[in-house]
């Protein structure tokens, strides 16, 4: 049974990965992760300088998943791309950047342009968790079209981006169009739910300190909404942009339905804060004796062939 899979020619040993913010922010965050079952390891997004984030608790987790206003903690650019410059690993690294503002995220992409030993961007429009700014770029469709024109003008090596939630099909279509006219590596759906609350009765208060209590939502409870958005873009999005579903992934079950709805990958958050490395052999485990009951030898035999009546 083969879970591998293919990245516009990044090869992936397993389908299954880390998400970006997910234990993967120190260098032994990171060194776990290489010596992991993890197919490839995805970097916390980072800054042009190293970031504490927001004031704590900035993290709550309940039965239903997690909420987050971490508010983008990281070593900075030079840490993760000098991190690259050393490690010996051939597993797959994606270089997840997030910068404050359009700026900042080129003086990072001009950074990560001499860095040869990342295999791709993965470039975050989607953090919900700002409080320097008040809109997540990636619902800001103009904004989104003119820096993609600009960035592809400079940057020429694999970059794929990490899209927000959607819900219309009028901005699933939207966003399709922008990115069907660059050479898009991979679109990673969906980044958390953003400003959700969660409150504790006992307290009569929000679980979190940052914004008044609103953070991104994630874990089992969006899963239908991230899987939504990756049946959309993988009807509108050009064939040769590979998705990458991330949303409430708890088990094997959980990946099958993704890769039904058309992904090719698949990254895991929540589930892997809360159950750490042995995560990535569970829900392998668990995808290949699903494959095996349904006598799949290959993802390919059920990518995206759902069904609808
Ligand atoms: O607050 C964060 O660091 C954060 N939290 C999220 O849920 N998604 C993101 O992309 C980021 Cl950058």
């Amino acid at each position: 049974i083969d879970i591998s899979t293919n990245i516009n020619g990044i090869k992936i040993s397993s389908c299954i990965m880390n998400a970006s913010g997910i234990l993967c922010c120190t260098e032994k965050e990171l060194y776990n992760l290489m010596m992991s079952s993890s197919g490839a390891v995805v970097t916390k997004s980072c800054t042009i300088k190293p970031r504490k984030g927001n004031l704590k608790p900035r993290y709550f987790e309940w039965k239903g998943g997690s909420i987050n206003s971490m508010g983008l903690p990281n070593l900075g650019i030079d840490f993760y791309l000098n991190f690259l410059e050393k490690k010996n690993s051939k597993k797959p690294f994606l270089l997840s950047i997030s910068g404050l503002s359009i700026e900042e995220n080129y003086l990072i992409l001009r950074k990560a342009n001499i860095s040869s030993n990342m295999n791709a961007i993965e470039l975050n429009l989607s953090c919900p968790n700002l409080l320097e700014k008040d809109k997540i770029l990636g619902y800001d469709f103009s904004k989104i079209s003119d820096f993609l024109e600009n960035l592809f003008q400079f940057y020429k090596k694999p970059l794929g981006v990490k899209l927000p939630p959607y819900f219309e099909d009028f901005h699933f279509r939207k966003m399709a169009f922008i990115l069907n006219k660059y050479p898009i590596y991979f679109v990673t759906c969906i980044n958390s739910l953003p400003n959700g609350i969660c409150i504790d009765i006992n307290k009569e208060s929000v679980v979190i300190h940052p914004k008044k209590g609103f953070g991104g939502i994630g874990g089992l409870s969006i899963k239908p909404f991230a899987l939504a958005n990756v049946r959309k873009f993988y009807t509108y999005l050009r064939k040769d942009i590979p998705i990458i579903g991330c949303g409430g992934i708890c088990t094997g079950k959980d990946v099958f339905e993704y890769i039904l709805c058309g992904a090719s990958a698949v990254q895991i958050g929540t589930q892997f804060l809360k159950e750490g490395i042995p995560v990535f052999d569970r829900l392998i485990k668990e995808l290949i004796t699903i494959l095996k009951n349904k006598n799949y030898s290959s993802l390919n035999s059920f990518k995206g062939k759902l069904n609808v009546f």
